[in-house]
């Protein structure tokens, strides 16, 4: 309905309007005419006709039992015929690009009145403009193929690349030399580190995990042994497409019998009598984005050791969807190689010196995995206030409960400890070069992810527990919680189990305890 066509009514009129046939209700001051869908209202007729709710405000009751997103559905926002006299609407609709004024629903340095040392204008200017992207192409696309388990779609992809976003998702380097980032708004040599977790955390606020990794996980963590070991000729062939969203790859490591003991691989790989070629045989299982991948970058087992191949999708190679408990939309994979041939000069990096390959990409993946858990974590937090806000029980908001109260206060505490910490060793890689990288902050980011992943873990206990019944619900109120609870392990095992990190971060501290030092 245009806005000449509203009416404008009195609390007396829409009174009147209280039954079965002719039932008016007021949401937020509009007046909502249900007198044909109270018949298909999914909660039922029934509580529509209850005396406190048809021909009055029921806006307190409404916001108890669904989402502001119900109210936005266009078949729901037709049924409004009309304002209340002397009322206007309190709600406010976000739109695309918008900050939260939730308190603690965005890290500091992006609420009005605080100061961050880390973020310069660039930064605010590029976050901007990432928001603004991501709410109006990518959430819609995120919450839908979370739903259908399809892959990302490909106009989204399109889009991306269109901003060289894919291309600046593999962070600074060489990579970005010519390209316009986010239309010029980015100079290739000023991209940094927190440009990227910029685009890391914007893509996490869409809430649907799945979708996070479907949106070429995979590429992340498998293009860049192709960037920095291959060959000219094979980067060609491989780096344009990918980074303009036309073709896809993945890291392919993992095996059913091998998952953080890298060296335990069994994927063989030999050469053929000539010489000229590599023969793979073998299997990879937990491939992120392998059910549709061109490009396979996989670790085999070879005669001295571990070497790092690339494999075309070509005869011998197949991919399986393995079911987990996030959606199908991340095209997780089991992989079977069969007498698969490719040429030597696939090879990415030294031969029997794929240890070293694969190692050298771990901090990169598991600091971009501690940027996207942080934001999660922040977006349940939001949700958490929002919920004990609005919703009312024994007789006031949840927020009136000291229990909900002091569970709230360890989920922002938490969430505000994990962001200041990532921060802080983002600074630092912007200062080191990536060898000192290497050397001062594998033990870091080691740590950070296996703190971020178990306060994603806490919090999303918390969480269940302020929302109950609705926290396990897949549609409705808690369905950002339940999907949250459910999927919060991934982070926790993808890029290195927790406990295996903690090990590792521990084992290179002692290491680096002076010889000559004593209590
Ligand atoms: C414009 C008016 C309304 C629309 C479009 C609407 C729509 C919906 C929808 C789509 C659902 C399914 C759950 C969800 O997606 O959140 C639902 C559930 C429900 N609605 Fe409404 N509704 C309206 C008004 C009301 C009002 C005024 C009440 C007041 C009692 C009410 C009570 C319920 C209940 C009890 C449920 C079940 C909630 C649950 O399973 O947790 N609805 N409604």
């Amino acid at each position: 309905m245009s806005k000449k066509e509203m009416r404008i009514l009195s609390t007396d009129e829409i009174s009147k309007h209280n039954k079965e046939g002719d039932l008016w209700v007021v949401i937020d001051a509009k007046v909502y005419d249900l007198s044909r869908f109270a018949a298909m209202h999914p909660g039922g007729a029934a509580v529509l006709y209850d005396a406190d709710v048809a021909g009055q405000d029921a806006t307190e009751q409404f916001f108890g039992l669904h989402r502001l997103e119900v109210l936005l559905r266009p078949q729901y926002a037709r049924l409004i015929i009309g304002t209340v006299q002397g009322e206007e609407s309190q709600i406010h609709v976000p739109e695309p690009g918008d900050i939260s004024q939730v308190p603690y629903a965005e890290p500091t340095w992006l609420n009005d009145g605080y100061f961050s040392p880390y973020f310069t204008d660039s930064h605010r200017k590029f976050q901007s403009a990432v928001r603004r992207f991501v709410d109006e192409y990518v959430r819609p696309d995120a919450q839908a193929r979370e739903e259908d388990g399809k892959r990302p779609s490909q106009s989204v992809f399109d889009k991306m690349a269109e901003l060289e976003m894919h291309a600046m998702r593999l962070g600074p380097g060489k990579h970005l030399k010519g390209r316009r980032l986010m239309d010029g708004l980015v100079e290739p040599e000023k991209f940094d580190y927190f440009h990227e977790l910029i685009i890391t955390q914007e893509l996490a606020r869409c809430g649907a995990r799945g979708y996070g990794d479907g949106m070429l996980g995979g590429m992340v963590i498998g293009l860049p042994p192709v960037l920095n070991f291959g060959s000219e000729e094979v980067k060609k062939l491989v780096v344009p497409d990918v980074l303009a969203g036309k073709k896809f790859i993945c890291l392919a490591i993992s095996e059913a019998f091998a998952g953080s003991d890298v060296a335990g691989l069994r994927c063989t790989a030999v050469k053929s009598e000539d010489g000229k070629e590599w023969i793979i045989n073998g299997t990879k299982k937990w491939i992120t984005n392998g059910t549709f991948a061109d490009w396979f970058t996989v670790g085999c087992r070879t005669d001295g050791g571990l070497t790092v191949i690339l494999v075309p999708r070509v005869e011998g190679v197949e991919t399986k969807q393995i079911k987990t408990s996030y959606s199908t939309t991340a095209g997780t994979a089991y992989v079977t190689f069969d007498n698969v041939r490719v040429p030597v000069g696939y090879t990415l990096g030294p031969e029997d010196g794929g240890l070293l390959v694969i190692l050298s990409n771990f901090n990169h993946e598991r600091w971009v995995m501690c940027c996207a858990s942080a934001r999660s974590q922040r977006h349940v937090v939001e949700e958490c206030l929002k919920w004990a806000h609005q919703r009312k029980a024994f007789g006031k908001p949840l927020t009136g409960q000291a229990i909900i109260r002091a569970k709230l206060a360890q989920m922002i505490a938490r969430v505000e400890a994990v962001q200041s910490w990532l921060e802080n060793v983002t600074y630092q890689m912007c200062n080191m070069s990536y060898k000192q990288q290497s050397s001062k902050l594998a033990g870091q980011i080691a740590f950070l992810k296996m703190y971020c992943t178990k306060t994603a873990q806490q919090t999303a206990e918390d969480a269940t527990q302020v929302f109950g019944g609705r926290g396990i619900t897949r549609t409705g109120m808690g369905r950002m919680i339940e999907h949250y609870h459910r999927t919060v392990p991934f982070d926790s095992l993808l890029g290195g189990a927790e406990d295996v990190l903690g090990d590792l971060g521990v084992r290179q501290a002692i290491r680096k305890i002076p010889a000559n030092t004593r209590l």
